[in-house]
């Protein structure tokens, strides 16, 4: 049976504990797990940090430039799709907006899968029609839903007509069907999904029982003029087998490493994401 990406770069490591208890693993040649059309020398460009203290919890792929970047995130999330497709009929996979994602997503679009299985949704949306260039739909229509993966059934959230109710009951009705893999993104400001720091609904959708809800972000700066949105709750991301967060610059890893030393979520959303509740540790992947 071929492996994942992921798995063979922890199958092919050696382990070097450092002076100041984090521990570095070099991962080698975890590209040629997957038939891609692998277009870097992937073998030493990656290191896997792992903050003993929340060893279990998280990964942090640290790589050595945006293209190894891009590609090293589509292969892995390329891997959980295909390990889903290998057990079950259908894939699922959730998918975040923002600018961060949209090369991960083009080189994910080529990955040679039965796409034609694959169902994608959003992890939030802003509450604009999928036709408005800044919805998180019109991002994955432009970026990931193209070559192989047009064959995918995606989920706007967003219709004509549909009231922001609706569109909740909808996205909650699909996001009950467990998830092999849901890509995340992360705001400077700690923001998960459209879960922001202090968020006047924050507790609502923090204790919602329902995967989604709509939320109203108003005066939270990452949601820039976009806030009305719908968000994935922790309900939600509890149906995702494994989670993957793209994240890129140092003002963004300074903010990961700020939420781990604070532990309040609700002042970090991110740290959803790593919740003791998961089963496999969240996969971080950055570059500067
Ligand atoms: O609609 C949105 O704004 C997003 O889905 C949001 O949660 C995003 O993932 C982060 O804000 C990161 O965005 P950037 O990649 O643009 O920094």
């Amino acid at each position: 049976m071929r492996r994942t990406a992921v798995a063979d770069a922890h199958a092919h490591i050696g382990r070097h504990p450092s002076a100041t208890g984090i521990s570095i693993r070099r991962t080698q040649r975890a590209a040629d797990a997957c038939d891609y059309p692998v277009m870097f020398n992937h073998a030493t460009a990656t290191e896997v940090v792992i903050h003993e203290p929340h060893a279990g919890r998280y990964a942090l792929h640290v790589h050595r430039n945006a293209e190894v970047w891009t590609w090293a995130s589509a292969i892995a999330i390329a891997a959980e799709l295909r390990r889903e497709l290998m057990r079950r009929p259908r894939a699922r996979m959730l998918v975040a907006g923002g600018d961060t994602p949209a090369s991960v997503y083009r080189a994910l679009s080529k990955a040679p899968l039965q796409w034609d299985r694959v169902d994608v949704a959003l992890v939030d949306e802003r509450w604009l029609q999928p036709d408005d260039p800044d919805s998180n739909a019109w991002l994955v229509r432009t970026h990931l839903l193209q070559h192989h993966a047009a064959q995918a059934r995606f989920e706007p959230m967003t219709q004509p007509g549909r009231r922001i109710e609706e569109a909740v009951a909808i996205a909650s009705a699909h996001g009950l069907q467990p998830a092999s893999v849901a890509v995340l993104g992360m705001g400077s400001d700690g923001h998960l999904a459209s879960l922001f720091p202090r968020m006047r609904d924050l507790d609502r959708a923090l204790d919602s029982r329902q995967p989604y809800v709509a939320v109203d972000a108003s005066g939270c700066v990452g949601a820039q003029q976009w806030s009305r949105r719908i968000s994935l709750t922790p309900t939600g991301l509890r149906h995702s087998r494994s989670r993957v967060l793209l994240i890129r610059g140092r003002e963004k890893l300074d903010a990961f490493e700020y939420a781990l030393a604070s532990g309040d979520v609700e002042s970090w959303p991110v740290l959803l994401a790593l919740g003791d509740s998961f089963e496999v540790p969240l996969q971080i992947h950055w570059c500067a």
